[in-house]
């Protein structure tokens, strides 16, 4: 069986370089002076990081509905770009994923286009809408096998369907993630609530709205002696507010975006929408108690909150462009900007929040593995001293709205293997054959 030789990789960026025999998606050997195989693929490292691919939580596709503007395809492609080997793609899509057809149509659309698993996210309630609980239970058990579910794009506000959507994931052992706002605290907001907003003339986000969130949702899961997870955490009060409950023995997770660790409401001073997001960009304050907290493990993961749009649905009126920006081809040099640079994260911690975490936070058991023989061969190479400029009609992804655009990062992904197949090499995506 012919496989892949990887020499001089160093693997967690730590100790000597040495190579890496994958064959029937597994890591088969690893040593120095490996001999290659006959028909094996030879993948010269030079001292490169080897990192477990990257698990993202926090997708989303726009398939079905929203080709226009990425598709299960194209997102896979910027996703093996990215280096990750496993996303999970929101479900609010047109027709929203709150039955199985859809979470399964994503799942196995996913397994054909091959380059990344895209693992369907379930709606927690019938259309998004918030009124009544959608049938987890069938989304669960069908192919595309639906661990995780969020209302994400809205918030699960009502407490008592909240409580109740707790309790049933709970028996079905998944996951519910939240999208943290209290709607009666964002009506008409376009930007964090703080001097900026006020400067600016744009209606504002209190932190409160996503903060009381967080809070009740932190003890409803007490209650329910159950999980849930905090999506795309943007406030200094979340972080403190997460640290707390898990201080309580709360089983409460929360992921960061990479733009809410790099990026501030100064950015909105151009009224330029591709700075427009849910939730806002915060204030240097936010960040950097956001990187703290992703450094000391209270924010357990990196998730992208990818989120494509047309350009008519960006280039308009701030107030009434979409929210959202693209993440997956540049998650990794914004975490080495933000986090490694600084002297936050190792890479060791890299592996963990983008890799080792998500994947136990929602319970995947061939991803986040150590890089040892006999375990699954998903993994990716990063060049750690390589920088690039950001061109958005370079990126895959078949929109535009990175918030990066014309920024110079450090670090690059150079490949990535998902169950020992190459996926993505040298910034190209490698198809199935
Ligand atoms: N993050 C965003 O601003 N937008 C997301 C929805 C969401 O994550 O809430 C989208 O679907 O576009
Ligand atoms: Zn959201
Ligand atoms: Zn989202």
């Amino acid at each position: 069986m012919s496989g892949v030789l990887i020499r001089n990789a160093r693997p967690y960026g730590e100790g000597d370089n040495v190579d890496l025999r994958l064959a029937d998606g597994e890591i088969v050997a690893i040593g120095t002076g490996l001999d290659a195989e006959e028909h094996d693929e030879i993948i010269e490292a030079d001292g490169q990081v080897l990192l477990p691919g990257f698990v993202d939580l926090h997708t989303h596709l726009r398939e079905p509905g929203r080709e226009d503007t990425e598709t299960i395809e194209s997102g896979s492609a910027a996703a093996a770009l990215g280096g990750f080997t496993a996303v999970f793609a929101m479900a609010n899509t047109n027709p929203v994923a709150d039955s199985v057809v859809v979470t399964d149509h994503v799942w196995r659309r996913g397994q054909e286009v091959g380059l990344v698993d895209v693992h369907p996210v379930g709606a927690v309630t019938v259309g998004l809408a918030g009124k009544q609980l959608a049938e987890m239970g069938t989304m669960a058990a069908g192919v595309g096998a639906v661990r995780m579910f969020s209302d994400d794009g809205h918030c699960v506000d009502d407490p008592l369907l909240m409580r109740r959507a707790l309790e049933y994931a709970s028996s079905l052992g998944v996951l519910i993630a939240q999208h943290a706002e209290e709607p009666r605290l964002t009506v008409g907001a376009v930007a964090h609530e703080g001097p900026t907003a006020a400067k600016l003339g744009l209606a504002g986000w209190p932190r409160a709205a996503e903060e009381s969130i967080v809070a009740r949702d932190a003890l409803l899961a007490r209650d329910a002696n159950t999980r849930v997870h905090i999506c795309h955490a943007s406030t200094a009060g979340t972080v403190e507010l997460v640290k707390w409950a898990k201080g309580q023995g709360i089983s409460i997770t929360a992921e960061v975006t990479p733009h809410h660790l790099l990026l501030d409401d100064s950015r909105l001073e151009t009224y330029d929408a591709v700075n427009k997001v849910n939730p806002p960009l915060r204030e240097a304050t936010d960040v950097a108690a956001l990187r703290q907290g992703l450094a000391d493990g209270v924010i357990d993961c990196v998730a992208t909150d990818h989120a494509p749009h047309a350009e008519q649905d960006k280039c308009c009126e701030f107030a009434v462009a979409r929210p959202g920006m693209l993440g997956l081809e540049t998650a990794l040099s914004i975490v080495v900007e933000t986090m490694v640079a600084p002297g936050l994260l190792d890479w060791r911690g890299v592996a963990r929040v983008l890799s080792e975490r998500p994947a136990e936070i929602v319970g995947l058991p061939d991803q986040g593995r150590p890089i040892e023989i006999g375990e699954p061969a998903n993994l990716v190479l990063v060049d750690p001293n390589a920088s690039w400029t950001v061109t958005s009609k370079d990126l895959a992804s078949i929109s535009a709205n990175t918030p990066y655009e014309s920024m110079t990062l450090p670090a690059r992904v150079t490949a990535t293997f998902l169950r020992g197949r190459v996926t993505a090499q040298a910034g190209h995506v490698r198809k199935r054959d």
